[in-house]
């Protein structure tokens, strides 16, 4: 008797999702998967896709389809990126090296947090051809600060992704139950030596080890002037994360950003902001083709992504869908996660009349009255 070929185990992120809450430990499990405070916005950041509704279109020849773009000028096979989350070695020995060499794998962008626990110069080494952003946070040393961006610069890194909202933290409920601290085998690798910055975030204080670590470390006075101090040492483009209003979108191209992440930090920054495929529209209203969007939060499927994109944005990022593909299988499980959503994209694209990623136009989804 013939056998049946073995079942997949992993047909979608939740299953990957599933699996990390299985396995990992509280301390870090807790870290990644909180939103700030109550978690309003954390659960608005997914349930928000549920009320835009796809249009598709029939007759259309699908038969041949291609989501390859250009982001910044350079190719990327699919508009689905890696985006910046810290300490990746909880989840996984090769952390930071592993996500980057699966980026590098499947033709997509990686975004290193400066909180990493594998360094600018690992990661450029594990990774050589992938295209790579580096995310700054903004020290009040501002020495230390300028030396990581000449780092990265040096290492290959391709643009800044400077996070502006974070002046502080938000409350990770958990991660103060938890007192949350880097666990001590692993390291802040952009730091080595560094006093302070290198071993707070192993420091719970009694609270929360993340809150401590920001709230001493972190410039609280950051404006946009720093985005011009940026610029004048660096010659790498500027992407802005954090951006939620249009506003502010506006005046980060006058101060010269080239592009912008929609973002709210995955909901761990200010509970009870709105999610982020809500601001999408209107803030690409305001900016129109001055310069690229980006989005990231709450994106879990092919069909957020379509929607995402039809929108306005350009590109989306994943944050915890990454660790929780890392957590399975290092390299292999963001590998898998990656091309599980591509695949969702592409069905989404053959099956609403889309065979390009310029033809997925606004009209393809709509916001029902009844869902609102
Ligand atoms: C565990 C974790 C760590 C993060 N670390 C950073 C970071 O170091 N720098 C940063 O700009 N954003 C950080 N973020 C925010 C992500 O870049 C991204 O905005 C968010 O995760 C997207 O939402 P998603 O997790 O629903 O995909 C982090 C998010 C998570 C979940
Ligand atoms: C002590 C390390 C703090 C890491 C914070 C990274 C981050 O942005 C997050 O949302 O978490």
């Amino acid at each position: 008797m013939e056998s049946k070929p073995s079942k997949p185990s992993m047909t979608c992120l939740a299953d990957f999702e599933d699996h990390a809450y299985q396995i990992l430990p509280r301390n870090a499990l807790d870290y990644y998967r909180s939103g700030a405070d109550h978690m309003q916005t954390l659960k608005d950041n997914r349930r928000a896709y549920q009320r835009y509704r796809i249009s598709p279109k029939m007759l259309v020849d699908v038969s041949k389809r291609d989501l390859s773009t250009r982001i910044m000028g350079k190719r990327v096979e699919f508009p689905i990126g890696i985006a910046p989350t810290a300490m990746q070695r909880m989840a996984h020995p090769d952390g930071e090296c592993a996500s980057a060499r699966a980026a590098q794998e499947l033709g997509t962008i990686f975004i290193m947090s400066t909180l990493s626990t594998s360094s600018i110069e690992e990661v450029a080494q594990a990774a050589p051809q992938a295209t790579k952003w580096f995310q700054l946070y903004i020290y009040k040393d501002r020495e230390v600060t300028k030396k990581l961006v000449l780092r990265a610069e040096k290492a290959g890194f391709k643009a800044l992704v400077l996070t502006v909202d974070a002046p502080y933290f938000g409350r990770r409920l958990a991660d103060v139950r938890n007192q949350f601290e880097l666990p001590s085998h692993l390291r802040m690798a952009n730091f080595v030596g560094l006093g302070d910055l290198e071993t707070k975030a192993g420091q719970s204080g009694g609270g929360s080890g993340i809150n401590n670590y920001v709230a001493s470390l972190f410039d609280q006075s950051l404006s946009w002037q720093d985005v011009a101090w940026l610029k004048s040492f660096s010659q790498l483009p500027i992407i802005l994360k954090g951006i939620l209003r249009a506003d502010d979108a506006l005046t980060g191209i006058q101060y010269g950003a080239s592009a912008i992440i929609v973002s709210n930090h995955g909901a761990r920054q200010l509970d009870g902001v709105l999610a982020t495929i809500d601001v999408l529209s209107s803030i690409k209203e305001a900016v129109g083709d001055r310069c690229e969007l980006y989005l990231d939060g709450g994106v879990t499927q092919g069909t957020d992504v379509l929607k995402a994109l039809a929108l306005g944005a350009k590109m989306v990022f994943l944050g915890r869908p990454v660790i929780w593909g890392l957590a399975h299988s290092g390299q292999s499980g963001v590998e898998q996660t990656l091309r599980l959503i591509k695949g969702e994209l592409d069905s989404a694209m053959a099956l609403s009349g889309c065979t390009t990623l310029k033809s997925v136009y606004q009209d393809l989804v709509i916001c029902p009255k009844s869902l609102m």
